[in-house]
């Protein structure tokens, strides 16, 4: 395939999108958010954006931070999420919370603080469980008379090399809560053991979730959650949006898929 433009192509239902590698993946995340937010902005107030960690998670907040277009959104207008947390104390680098701070949040003026809702830290909460209990009924405050959590207008996930995507780790018990917008995490086989997610649940309220991976290493992990293997095995199979499902990868990452459809 050509490795100069994007290129895209629909799967299950799913959208593909091949970028030629993780630095151009990066920059158009941050275009495309550009774009949704001002969208979602002339239709709706608020928006609401679930954030990730990872790699090319906190490499798209740092491309949207110095994004042309950036300053055309209304930042008043826009609450930030998490869709999982390390359970460290606050300021901790390896915090996903942190790391956008760094990389986005403290470069945007406009935004209030209030509308920033990280998961609970280690110095906030006891345990795992006691920070997910507050998230939830922070998540509440802002759902709909009868939802447990807002209609995320983008709910960004980025994915381990295991197929994990948030706090969700294959074979964990975390994939089989049900009836509760987020849950603790013990023994992640990613440090730092313990965390914080949203569920699967909380994953499927939003009306676009977007997964991004970039590298040879998330290859079989894309195959598989394309290829429809069980969540069990490939957490990020089993994660679609209301709206729309994309899948932002790079070259190395798409696998066979960037060289068997090219576009
Ligand atoms: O630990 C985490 O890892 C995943 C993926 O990270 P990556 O560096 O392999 O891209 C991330 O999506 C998740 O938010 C984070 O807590």
């Amino acid at each position: 395939m050509s490795a100069t433009q994007p290129k895209a192509h629909a799967a299950h239902a799913r959208l593909v999108v091949v970028h030629p590698d993780a630095g151009v993946l990066a920059e158009a995340v941050a275009s495309r958010l550009v774009t949704r937010l001002l969208d979602v902005q002339s239709v709706r107030r608020p928006v609401h954006v679930v954030l990730t960690g990872g790699t090319v998670g906190i490499a798209s907040l740092a491309a949207l931070a110095r994004h042309p277009a950036r300053d055309a959104v209304d930042w008043t207008g826009v609450h930030l999420w998490w869709g999982d947390e390390r359970f460290l104390a606050s300021g901790d680098g390896e915090r996903n919370e942190t790391q956008a701070r760094d990389a986005l949040l403290d470069h945007l003026p406009q935004l209030p603080a209030e509308n920033v809702h990280p998961m609970p830290s280690a110095d906030a909460a006891a345990t795992p469980e006691e920070s997910a209990a507050a998230y939830a009924a922070t998540l509440a405050e802002h759902a709909p008379a009868g939802a447990a959590v807002p209609e995320f207008d983008v709910l960004l996930l980025g994915m381990g090399p295991d197929g994990h995507v948030a706090s969700l780790f294959p074979g964990h018990p975390g994939l089989d809560v049900q009836g509760v917008p987020t849950a603790g995490v013990h023994g992640s086989p990613k440090p730092p053991p313990e965390r914080v997610t949203l569920t699967f649940e909380a994953i499927a309220r939003a009306r676009q979730v977007w997964v991004v991976a970039a590298g040879a290493e998330k290859a079989p992990a894309v195959a598989a959650a394309l290829g429809g293997a069980p969540a069990r095995e490939t957490p990020a199979a089993a994660v679609a949006g209301t709206e729309r499902t994309l899948w932002l990868v790079d070259v190395a990452a798409a696998g066979d898929r960037a060289e068997a459809d090219p576009a």
